[in-house]
């Protein structure tokens, strides 16, 4: 942990766009992710802030372990990962929700019907949450993307993922059954960073949150 830096750990992917745009109306530096985009690193020593890009999933451990002071990351990631982290701020972009989906010949299936069925999914600790507070039994199968796949391909019976559009359920003849939780971006902070470097986060924080506030929410 650099005492006179603030270290921001970003997403890439979905999330990097809606990111900057947060940061350059914060007025913080930001930088072209189409022309930089192998690099990992960016420095603004003159501000003390530097931004580290990372995958999405990845975000919360640097913030755990200090290697950054604050993260940008999905609800669906740290309700997955349960690490020791602060959240913050509710961003308001990258909004999307987990739901349990089955094929759709299987749509009038009722939910006590679901136990002892395999489901596919990427949040297995979120899927598991749900069917033990539904009083349900069932066989979880942890994949890493194109879970639509599984059903289609016979390996499982339904799945637990993330819906936007839900435009890829549909394509794969898949039919949501019920919705487990909305998610959207939040702005997560290592604990002893709030701790130490208080004076610098705080108000970068209060900022954040008034801007979330007040401004229309660009996706
Ligand atoms: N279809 C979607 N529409 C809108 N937001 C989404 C969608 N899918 C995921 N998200 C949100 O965007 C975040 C980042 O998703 P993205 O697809 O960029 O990375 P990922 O592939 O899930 O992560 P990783 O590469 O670390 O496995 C997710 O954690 C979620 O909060
Ligand atoms: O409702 P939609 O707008 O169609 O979006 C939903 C899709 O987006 C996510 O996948 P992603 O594109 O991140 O790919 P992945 O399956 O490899 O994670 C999610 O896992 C769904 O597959």
């Amino acid at each position: 942990m650099l005492a006179d830096t603030v270290t921001f750990a970003l997403p890439k992917g979905r999330l990097i766009e809606p990111s900057l745009n947060l940061l350059a109306d914060l007025g913080l530096p930001t930088f072209d992710i189409k022309e930089d985009s192998r690099s990992l690193l960016f420095e603004f020593s003159e501000q003390g802030l530097r931004y580290i890009i990372c995958r999405p999933t990845d975000v919360p451990a640097y913030v755990e372990h200090g290697a950054a002071d604050l993260g940008i990351v999905g609800k669906d990631i740290i309700v997955e990962q349960g690490k020791d982290v602060f959240e913050m701020v509710d961003l308001g972009f990258g909004y999307c929700r987990f739901v349990v989906a089955v094929p759709a010949q299987m749509k009038d299936i009722s939910l006590e019907e679901l136990s002892y069925r395999r489901v596919a999914t990427k949040f297995p600790n979120v899927a598991a949450e749900f069917f033990r507070q539904q009083g349900l039994q069932v066989d979880i199968i942890k994949l890493h993307g194109n879970i639509e796949l599984a059903p289609l391909m016979g390996i499982s019976d339904m799945i637990v993922d993330i819906v936007s559009t839900g435009r890829t359920l549909a394509e794969n003849n898949l039919v949501e059954l019920v919705q487990i939780m909305e998610s959207t971006a939040r702005l997560i902070v290592n604990r002893i960073s709030y701790r130490v470097k208080y004076h610098k986060l705080q108000p970068l924080i209060d900022r954040i949150r008034y801007l979330v506030k007040n401004r229309e929410v660009r996706q």
